[in-house]
């Protein structure tokens, strides 16, 4: 059983990151620069956002983080978008989600400029992803496409079982693997809460991707000996004796699942950390195609 380590294969895909950073500094070319959004105070998120902006000091991106209080309203959150779409200094803009009840996700989307559109959950982004088109893949789906690619995972062909139907990662997830695209070619089967005997439809599956957001759902006997096995889970569980005071736990139940599998990802330390490594690889497309290198 091989592990695909997060930490590993984002590192990889952060030195090359960095280095194309270094060649544009080294031709007097300013860095890509992504610009961040939070609302309000929710712990996981700024747990995230911290992440995304210590990471992209690391390879030499310039960020910004904005910060609206929790009660700001739609129309101030439209308005900082704005400016965003509008500084030609910014490449990449993301808002981070959830955002608090009284702002509409959907109006906040769609007023992001599709060129820096770094997260692809613009209708336009996901328009030409599900078209095959050039443009930003969601970064949690691309993260999973540059883990099978880091660890030569083949898909060509395999059945790939997909849970769980979310915008901004099931749906896109089975678009990709059911793609034209290396490390696609598979034949998909999207799974959701209304879905008749999942177990059953799990176990057929040559690659299984847990994207429904339940703790340790996929147990031992929904999964083919062999199977490739990759968790999007991450939920937070209160524990007392460790650091932090809580513990992550995916939506793959580890410990008995993974002796059966050819491969699988770590929760944490697995899909989480490609996320971020997907999510700067976009913003220096955004970069390159806003300055037209
Ligand atoms: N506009 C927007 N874009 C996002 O990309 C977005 C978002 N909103 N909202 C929330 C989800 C979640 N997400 C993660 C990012 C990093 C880790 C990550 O680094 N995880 C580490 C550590 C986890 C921890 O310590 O909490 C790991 O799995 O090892 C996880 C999850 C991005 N998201």
């Amino acid at each position: 059983m091989l592990i695909l380590d997060g930490k590993i294969a984002a590192e990889s895909v952060k030195n090359v990151l960095q280095q194309e950073v270094q060649q544009l500094l080294v031709q007097g070319k300013r860095a890509p620069h992504l610009a961040a959004v939070l609302v309000g105070n929710n712990g996981a998120s700024e747990t995230y956002v911290a992440s995304k902006v210590k990471q992209c000091a690391e390879i030499g991106f310039e960020s910004t983080l904005i910060r609206l209080d929790a009660t700001a309203s739609e129309g101030e959150l439209l308005d900082t978008i704005r400016q965003l779409n509008d500084d030609d200094n910014i490449d990449g803009i993301l808002v981070q989600l959830p955002l608090p009840k009284q702002i509409s996700e959907q109006k906040v989307i769609e007023a992001i400029n599709p060129t820096k559109d770094v997260d692809g959950f613009h209708p336009v982004s996901v328009g030409k992803l599900v078209q095959g088109l050039d443009t930003f893949i969601p970064a949690t789906p691309y993260g999973i496409m540059l883990m099978l690619e880091h660890f030569n995972i083949t898909t060509k062909g395999k059945h790939a079982v997909v849970i769980g139907r979310s915008n901004i990662v099931g749906r896109p997830m089975s678009v990709l693997l059911s793609s034209n695209l290396p490390y696609g070619n598979c034949t998909v089967t999207l799974c959701h809460s209304q879905t008749p005997d999942l177990a059953a439809v799990c176990r057929e599956a040559d690659i299984i991707v847990a994207a429904l957001g339940r703790a340790e759902f996929v147990k031992a006997d929904m999964v083919k000996e062999g199977a490739v096995v990759i968790d999007v889970g991450i939920t937070r569980v209160d524990d007392p004796t460790a650091k932090k005071g809580y513990r992550i736990k995916g939506d793959v139940a580890y410990a008995e699942v993974a002796p059966k599998t050819q491969a699988i990802t770590p929760v944490p330390g697995g899909v989480g950390l490609m996320t971020i490594a997907g999510l700067l690889k976009n913003t220096l497309a955004a970069y390159k195609r806003r300055t037209g290198l």
